[in-house]
């Protein structure tokens, strides 16, 4: 039977100063992983998620997940949030994932708003984490209590796990799920992951295939210290030069990759799949507009999308160690380490990526002849992961957005990654599916990101009817 949500929609628009309250709060906490300075926040964080889940009856656990070893020290990880609504054998377990971190940010990179307070203008909530991820992991809350206040009964049990490291790429996470096998995954029916974005403005859609990622770091050193250039530039080898010289033999002005062998791991494009990209609501024009270029490597809608979901990239990310600040600085630096990352996809193997970049890297500098220390070495990785998109879990995914949205959702792939997808799979051996509640627009890990108030606000109702109809899944 459908449970009617209309008066629960209503009392959930005004319910907005909340809902907004609430991620307000959560921005001001700057859970940057990648930063160990502030890794007691991100710490933090959990802990505040975690008083949250509680005010809706979710008994809750903190998994302790050791040290790491970051910039030269040892830092204590964030533990991983677990939580449990519900235990009742008649029915199915949802089990729903969150990332309560964030990427680095900094008014001085050019934002218009501190990043780390909440702004509100023209129907848009700016603040750091606001679309990724901690609008959407509030979302579920707000949707848990919006049923709580309105005595419905909840089809599904619901467990949760909240993470503190998905921007530093999961460290520890998958361990953890590994030895969870059998005790907080077991008996889950569903998974669900509300950490991405539509493919425009307007239209929402499902999410059924991710790229993976490998990153690499590239360190150049040479001399003792930084020089003055004009005392000693002409007479020595640089580093930022030859770490240039080798960045550039990475990828063509297009930006192809140069890596030999990257390419042909790529899945061959089957007629059937190369369809799939026909009917797909995509508006070429608005995507250059709303990045500010004025050209793009192809302004063709299928092969833009082929390129975004289901070929590889390679993105440079920065250079540790160079000059970047304002005015001019005449020094060569001693030491740099270039930083990019490739986006990959089916059937790149990460291993396999590793090791032909780094020979490649090699192969360049011997090319160079620079007598510098030339010192390549991979980062962290993940797989990706597609999915067949017509289960019982999509099915009710699609549903939710039907009741919130009046359309069918659009089936989209995604070009980022969220490293811990392919794991819930694997290990509970169920469908997991991708919800997106953000815009295309909303700016993720750049300057001014954004959650529409609309999104937000919907983005509850989605959720909540996701639930719902779970029950007939
Ligand atoms: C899609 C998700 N919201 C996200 O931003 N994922 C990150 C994950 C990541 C991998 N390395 C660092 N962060 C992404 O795709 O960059
Ligand atoms: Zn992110
Ligand atoms: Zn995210």
């Amino acid at each position: 039977m459908t449970v009617d949500l209309t008066n629960v929609f209503q009392q959930i628009d005004g319910d907005y100063d909340n809902l907004k309250e609430l991620l307000r709060e959560a921005v001001a906490i700057q859970s940057v992983s990648g930063d160990p300075s502030k890794r007691d926040e991100t710490i933090r964080m959990v802990h505040w998620m975690k008083e949250k889940l509680e005010t809706i009856g979710t008994v809750c656990e903190l998994a302790d997940l050791g040290t790491q070893e970051l910039e030269g020290k040892t830092v204590k990880l964030p533990p991983v949030l677990l939580g449990t609504l519900g235990n009742d054998k008649n029915k199915k377990t949802l089990l729903v994932y969150g990332h309560l971190d964030v990427q680095p940010a900094a008014k001085s990179d050019g934002w218009d708003t501190e990043p780390f307070e909440l702004v509100e203008k023209d129907g848009k909530l700016f603040g750091r984490g606001s679309s990724d991820d901690k609008g959407p992991v509030l979302c579920w809350l707000h949707a848990i209590r919006a049923a709580q206040k309105n005595n419905i009964e909840l089809p599904v049990n619901v467990k949760f796990c909240f993470e503190g490291m998905e921007e530093s790429g999961s460290v520890g996470l998958p361990e953890l799920l590994e030895r969870e096998k059998d005790r907080f995954l077991a008996g889950v029916d569903f998974v669900c992951i509300s950490d991405s974005y539509w493919l425009g403005t307007k239209k929402p859609c499902l999410t059924y295939g991710l790229r993976g990622i490998c990153s690499f770091f590239v360190e150049v050193t040479g001399i003792k210290q930084d020089l003055h250039s004009g005392v000693f530039g002409g007479v020595i080898h640089e580093p930022l030069q030859d770490l240039m010289w080798v960045m550039a033999q990475l990828t063509t002005v297009d930006n192809r990759i140069k890596i030999p062998g990257l390419y042909e791991q790529v899945a061959p494009l089957s007629a059937a799949e190369e369809k799939t990209y026909d009917d797909i609501e995509f508006d070429v024009a608005e995507f250059r507009d709303s990045v500010g270029a004025t050209h793009l490597p192809t302004e063709d809608k299928k092969t833009l999308l082929l390129r975004r979901w289901r070929e590889p990239s390679l993105a440079f990310h920065g250079i540790e160690g160079a000059f970047y600040g304002p005015g001019e600085k005449t020094v060569i630096p001693s030491k740099v380490i270039g930083k990019f990352s490739i986006r990959i996809v089916p059937d790149m193997d990460p291993e396999e990526v590793n090791r032909l970049t780094v020979e490649y890297l090699n192969k360049v500098w011997a090319e160079r002849g620079s007598p510098n220390i030339f010192k390549p070495r991979p980062g962290h990785s993940a797989k990706p992961w597609v999915v067949d998109v017509n289960d019982s879990n999509f099915l009710a995914g699609a549903r939710a957005m039907k009741r919130v949205h009046g359309v069918e959702p659009d089936r989209i792939r995604e070009g980022c990654s969220i490293p811990i997808t392919l794991t819930f799979q694997e290990l509970t051996g169920k469908s997991v599916l991708l919800l997106p509640l953000g815009a295309a627009d909303d700016m993720a890990h750049s300057q001014n990101e954004k959650n529409n108030k609309w999104n937000y606000v919907e983005g509850v109702k989605t959720l909540l009817a996701y639930i719902m109809e779970l029950g007939s899944a």
